[in-house]
């Protein structure tokens, strides 16, 4: 919907009607066209500002409408008409100017923003290029390697910087429709030839083949599989190299293209799935509407290594009040330092005032008394760890949020160490806990709603996607991640090498395949988890522990002192202890060899398709058992948690909406036929709730969660 008015006696002011964002509904693209006419055809209207209700410009084309057959007036043209009109057309750009939001301002003559506003074209992280004129208009108004970096990035720009690339013509900190209106009545009757961008050259760069070589190259090695960055560079070069009319038809082109492709589809499911993990339930009916997070305005860290050092970073640059404990004297100065070096250097490259005066450190543990909330993030060691709720419980406050940075153990085990275990969660941050966006707010049996809503709403305050699960060992995320990591040993033990294994997951799209990236985190953790679980025995070969299938490959290289990249030998080899880049390792080719000799074992070729599958669908398959035990509410959980946190290539949407996509009788047949050949293997045994979702003929992901409710027989 638009409205139009007159206003200063000349000015027909185009209004956008359509909450929350403005999005460029059918309805909105109708309203937009039929005021427009009236205004241009209006003698009255001597100039026109087109601005968005509620102090949003636009958010962009409606991305809720691209699932289904599109209705209503096409973009293109309706642009084309603004541009085209012989009265003066002013955007009054608030809040936000982002994809079709930002063509259909840079379709109009002038554009005024307001200072806080942010602007840009995001359309690659949905799958898709600015297929409305966007990148057509953009190359010509700013130059192509400026519109290249905005449009392969997709990153929003601030109003300033808008300026100073010179896409828009004034920035005002005043009330932006007023300003816009003004400078609309002041360019009344000039000439519009210069402002209709489509028909201005495109400043090209000299040799133009050789730009785009060079920026062809670097999008396709950061996008990682993805196909709508490589289309966007191919868009801006037909701007560079064609005529307006032709560049037009080229964006159409690959826009078709990408529209249906199932890279869009999975990335615009991730763009809903981020904001609808917010709005969290947990098995009792507690939902994120109706409880209310408690205020939380002073926070303690208990424990400044690694983990801890990160978690107060991100709670002190939230605005927090933050008490760091460290009973270590020199880990204490060391985290000290790393901290305020971390926000120091945050605060210059944001350009805004430091965190730093924001945190106190103490060694004492009584000073974290009069805190909101309290996050322990010492060693992964529950003995520890108990010790610890059971002091916290009796210095704090009675209504003092206890939560645990734990990445696997049993959050109910520790709220029981306490007096209040409903005030007890688990808040797992993954590190480095400063930038990564994931936070797992993991609730137990006697966790109370409100405890879980502060838990959620201090995650959103630091800039998380946090995502509410339930208990059990390594929750959700580090959950799945247990048969992919074993698969992967299995996969050694049968005849492919850390090489091969890693080269098919990086090619399915993951930053790192599995070796690199246990290298990276340090063989020694899992060796002291599966140590704690009883599974390590120094020094012996059996592949049978705890009556199931085991490698203890992982443990005999831990054995030999090989923990990844900081000793410089791990899966691979580095040219010196903390260095990162991982070579191949004829020692560990040979070990591996020396290896299945003794224990029988016959090499065989494995290619990428096995890598990929058993990997992959063993992962898969968990996220089955967790859905059915409700550990997770949905998929969606499930896909944030491995699209923030491990890695998962966006562009497939998270292992379980990549399960929908495979197709789920697929997924179902290969987990078959895996376990037929490794029947000793337990997490290859196909998930109840896939045979049911199979034979419940396999619905689309947004209807899983009528299957997971349905009662089911046990047989
Ligand atoms: C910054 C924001 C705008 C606001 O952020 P914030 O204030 O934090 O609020 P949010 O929580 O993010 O959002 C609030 C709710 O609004 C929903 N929302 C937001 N934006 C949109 C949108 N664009 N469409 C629909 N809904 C939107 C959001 O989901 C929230 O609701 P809920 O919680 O989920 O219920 C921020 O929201 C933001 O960044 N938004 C997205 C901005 C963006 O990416 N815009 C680009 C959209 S794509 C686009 O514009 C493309 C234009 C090109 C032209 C397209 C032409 C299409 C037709 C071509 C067909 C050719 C193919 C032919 C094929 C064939 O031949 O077969």
């Amino acid at each position: 919907m638009a409205e139009l008015s007159l206003v200063s006696g000349s000015v027909g002011l185009i209004t956008l009607q359509s909450p929350p964002v403005n999005a460029l509904s059918a309805a909105v693209r109708r309203g937009i066209v039929d005021t427009m006419q009236r205004a241009v055809s209006d003698p009255k209207v001597r100039s026109v500002v087109i601005c968005g209700q509620n102090g949003v410009f636009c958010g962009g084309a409606d991305i809720r409408e691209f699932g289904s057959t599109m209705t209503g007036p096409p973009l293109v043209p309706m642009i084309h008409a603004i541009e085209a009109a012989d009265k003066p057309v002013v955007a009054a750009i608030e809040g936000s100017a982002l994809g079709g939001g930002l063509e259909l301002a840079l379709g109009c003559h002038y554009r005024i923003s307001h200072a806080k506003a942010r602007l840009g074209l995001p359309e690659v992280t949905l799958g898709l290029l600015p297929a409305a004129g966007g990148s057509q208009r953009l190359p010509r108004l700013i130059g192509v390697p400026a519109a290249l970096d905005l449009i392969t990035t997709g990153r929003h720009v601030t109003a300033a910087e808008a300026l100073k690339l010179g896409f828009v013509d004034q920035v005002t900190d005043q009330n932006t429709v007023e300003a816009a209106v003004q400078f609309a009545l002041s360019v009344v009757g000039q000439s519009l030839e210069s402002r209709r961008i489509s028909s201005l050259p495109c400043p090209c760069p000299v040799d133009v083949d050789a730009l785009f070589e060079g920026v062809m190259q670097r999008v396709r090695q950061s996008a990682r599989g993805a196909i709508a960055p490589v289309a966007c560079v191919q868009a801006v070069r037909a701007a560079a190299t064609l005529p307006y009319a032709q560049g037009m038809q080229r964006e159409q082109e690959l826009m078709a293209t990408l529209f249906t492709s199932g890279q869009a589809r999975a990335l615009q499911y991730c763009f809903f799935s981020q904001r609808a993990v917010s709005r969290w339930s947990m098995p009792s009916g507690a939902r994120w509407d109706t409880c209310k997070p408690k205020p939380v305005t002073k926070a303690a860290v208990i424990g400044l290594g690694t983990m801890g050092r990160g978690i107060t970073v991100a709670l002190a640059q939230a605005g927090l009040s933050v008490v760091a404990v460290e009973t270590q004297p020199q880990q204490l100065k060391a985290g000290q330092r790393a901290v305020s070096d971390m926000l120091e250097r945050a605060a210059q490259r944001l350009g805004v005032p430091s965190a730093v005066q924001g945190v106190r450190y103490s060694q004492e543990l009584q000073a974290v008394a009069d805190a909101h909330l309290v996050i322990e993030a010492v060693f992964e060691d529950m003995a520890l760890k108990e010790q610890l709720f059971k002091q916290l419980s009796s210095i704090c406050k009675p209504d003092t949020l206890l939560c645990t940075n734990t990445s696997a153990l049993d959050i109910d085990h520790l709220a029981s160490q306490t007096h209040r275990p409903q005030q007890v969660v688990g808040m797992h941050f993954f590190a480095p806990a400063h930038v990564m966006k994931l936070l797992e707010v993991v609730y137990g049996p006697r966790s109370a709603p409100q405890a879980v809503a502060t838990a959620m709403a201090l995650g959103k305050r630091m800039g998380k996607v946090s995502v509410a699960v339930g208990n059990c060992r390594g929750f959700v995320g580090n959950r799945m991640l247990m048969p992919y990591v074993e698969e992967a040993l299995f996969l050694l033990e049968e005849g492919a090498t850390p090489e091969t294994v890693d080269h098919a997951l990086e090619e399915f799209g993951f930053p790192m395949g599995v070796f690199r990236m246990s290298d990276l985190s340090g063989l020694d953790v899992g060796w002291r988890v599966r140590k704690a679980a009883g599974l390590v025995e120094p020094g012996k070969m059996s592949r049978v522990r705890q009556g199931r299938r085991y490698s203890p490959l992982g443990d005999l290289l831990c054995e030999q002192g090989r923990f990844g990249q900081k000793t410089g030998q791990g899966w691979y080899l580095y040219e010196t202890p903390g260095s990162r880049e991982a070579r191949p390792d004829p020692w560990l080719h040979s070990f591996l060899e020396e290896y299945r000799a003794r224990q029988g074992l016959v090499s065989r070729r494995i290619d990428s398709q096995e890598v990929q599958e058993r990997c992959l669908y063993a992962l898969i398959n968990e996220g089955f058992n967790i859905l059915q035990e409700s550990i997770a509410a949905g998929p969606e959980d499930i896909d944030m948690i491995y699209v923030f946190g491990y890695g998962w290539p966006r562009h497939r949407g998270g292992p379980m909406f990549y399960a929908s996509q495979v197709g789920l009788p697929r997924v179902l047949q290969r987990l078959e036929h895996y376990q037929q050949l490794h029947p000793d293997v337990p997490h290859l045994q196909p998930s109840s709730l896939l045979w049911r979702l199979v034979s419940s003929g396999s619905p689309p992901i947004h209807r899983w969660r009528e299957v997971i409710r349905k009662p089911h027989s046990a047989l």
